[in-house]
């Protein structure tokens, strides 16, 4: 896919040897003080810091025998790198119900494929404790009692997803016959599907061929962690998954496919309303990632491909084959490599590898600028969308900044509205940028008129020496950008 970024291990190099600064917000400032009078807490905080980020959490409850859980549970023991998680693994074993038989499928037909060893982000259940109070409040609706699970002292949903066998995938697909393709990423091929009931959906096969048998079913168990977790009309939506043969997850059915194939490989210009449908649906589909589901989930790769469109054009967020999620207390998190897509990579990730919710916020900014212009996040001459667009928007170029191709068919409110919201979500200061719940609320219009420009947005405060606030300026940003594109384009 054009604008890709390879892996950048040398630079990463170079990096690791930075101190990474962080600071606390004013929310987390009361915890931090309580953490330096008791140096037990300090210890465990640097122990989870020497840790890395779960990428994804299987949260299903397996039921079956006791001798099936002192097997399963002692291989997930050895793989599990947060033991708090152990016990609720063990407590989700004593789940009720048949789903756990699917997993156990699963579970054994990865094994036989693969050593379970590198799996670290594997647990049942969950690695938080919830009370049942605020678990069914995370869940965003009331949940009957069919429609969950007893396990205990919680209360969790049932999943509704299916394992399904190779033969009934082929047989959904043709199979896999070319013609049924409809998209084909860096890591995975999409095929249009039909069920024996009839529902069409999406499979999706996991390719990865430059990847290990062992990474590819870790990544796989990574992305389907995450899928399986997420409830929102604005995520795709898992309705099964196949380790027979190959790895293959099976996705709700997304008839206008991608908004970079709407948005850009289309004769027909994209319009204004359903632009900005979309963009509010993303919004709110990043909001509940970042705060409203059980877990923060950071996706890391928010682009136009990545966004799917319902038949009534409901934005969908889609491909969790780079999401991470990140534990309540930490502020972010440093990854190598850095992965994602050239054009929409936050400075502080593509200079430094730091992950957190702003470095999503700032894709969705360029997401935005997307939109408004109908431009490419990096055009055929290799320009960043981004570096067109900063003076424009600094000056409120409307008519220059809009996609000519809608002329002047556009809320002039909602465009002014877009522009502002993309602008602060673009700032080369991840603490200058709003949260996803203040962008929402930006783009439908809430408490107008809106001057957040001096203030910092709130949430996690992050510092960096090289993103210190008084030194890092725009300019310096812009050069950094240039430098980070000279270094992908080598
Ligand atoms: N549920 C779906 N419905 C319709 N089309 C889909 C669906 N899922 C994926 N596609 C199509 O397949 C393409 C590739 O899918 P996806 O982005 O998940 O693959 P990937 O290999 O993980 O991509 P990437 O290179 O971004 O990692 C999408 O851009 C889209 O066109």
């Amino acid at each position: 896919m054009e604008g890709k970024t390879a892996s950048e291990a040398q630079k990463i190099e170079e990096m690791e040897e930075e101190k990474i600064l962080e600071t606390e917000s004013l929310e987390n400032e009361k915890n931090e003080e309580e953490e330096q009078q008791n140096p037990e807490n300090e210890k465990k905080e640097e122990e989870i810091e020497e840790q890395s980020s779960p990428r994804g959490v299987l949260e299903i409850p397996i039921s079956g025998s006791d001798s099936d859980h002192s097997s399963r549970s002692s291989s997930l023991e050895r793989s599990s790198s947060f033991g708090s998680e152990k016990s609720l693994f063990q407590r989700g074993l004593s789940g009720e119900l048949g789903y756990g038989l699917q997993w156990k499928n699963l579970f054994g037909q990865i094994k036989k494929r693969t050593s379970m060893r590198r799996f670290t982000t594997i647990s049942l259940l969950g690695g938080y404790e919830l009370s049942k109070k605020s678990l069914r409040g995370k869940l965003g609706r009331n949940r009957s009692a069919e429609e969950t699970i007893d396990c205990g002292d919680s209360l969790v949903p049932k999943p509704s997803w299916r394992n399904f066998s190779y033969q009934e995938l082929k047989e959904a697909t043709d199979n896999f016959s070319p013609d049924k393709l409809l998209g084909k990423g860096g890591h995975a091929e999409v095929y249009k599907g039909c069920l024996s009931d009839g529902q069409v959906v999406a499979v999706k096969k996991i390719t990865k061929k430059e990847k290990n048998d062992e990474d590819r079913v870790g990544d796989f168990l990574s992305e389907l962690g995450i899928i399986a977790h997420i409830d929102h009309p604005n995520a795709a939506r898992l309705i099964g998954f196949s380790a027979e043969n190959d790895l293959h997850l099976v996705l709700q059915f997304s008839p206008h496919g991608s908004l970079a194939s709407v948005l850009h490989g289309s004769e027909v210009s994209l319009e204004w309303k359903i632009r900005y449908k979309v963009a509010i649906g993303v919004a709110e589909g990043l909001q509940y990632l970042h705060c409203d589901c059980q877990r923060r989930i950071i996706h890391r790769d928010i682009t136009a491909s990545n966004i799917l469109l319902s038949e009534d054009y409901e934005a969908q967020i889609s491909d969790f084959g780079l999401a991470k999620w990140l534990p309540e207390k930490w502020v972010h998190h440093v990854v190598s490599p850095i992965e994602g897509t050239f054009g929409y990579m936050a400075p502080e990730y593509f200079m430094h590898g730091i992950v957190h919710e702003k470095t999503d916020v700032f894709a969705f900014g360029v997401l935005l600028l997307e939109l408004i212009t109908g431009r490419r996040a990096v055009d055929s001459c290799r320009q960043s969308l981004v570096m067109w667009a900063k003076p424009l928007l600094e000056k409120n170029i409307v008519k220059e900044l809009a996609d000519p191709q809608i002329g002047s068919n556009y809320d002039v409110k909602e465009m002014k509205r877009a522009m502002f919201a993309a602008s602060t979500c673009l700032h080369h200061l991840p603490n200058m940028r709003p949260n996803m719940k203040k962008v929402v609320q930006i783009l439908q219009g809430e408490n107008e008129p809106v001057d957040m420009k001096q203030k910092s947005m709130g949430g996690r405060a992050l510092l960096v020496d090289a993103c210190d606030l008084d030194d890092y300026t725009c300019t310096t940003y812009l050069k950094d950008l240039n430098r980070h594109m000279e270094l992908v384009m080598e």
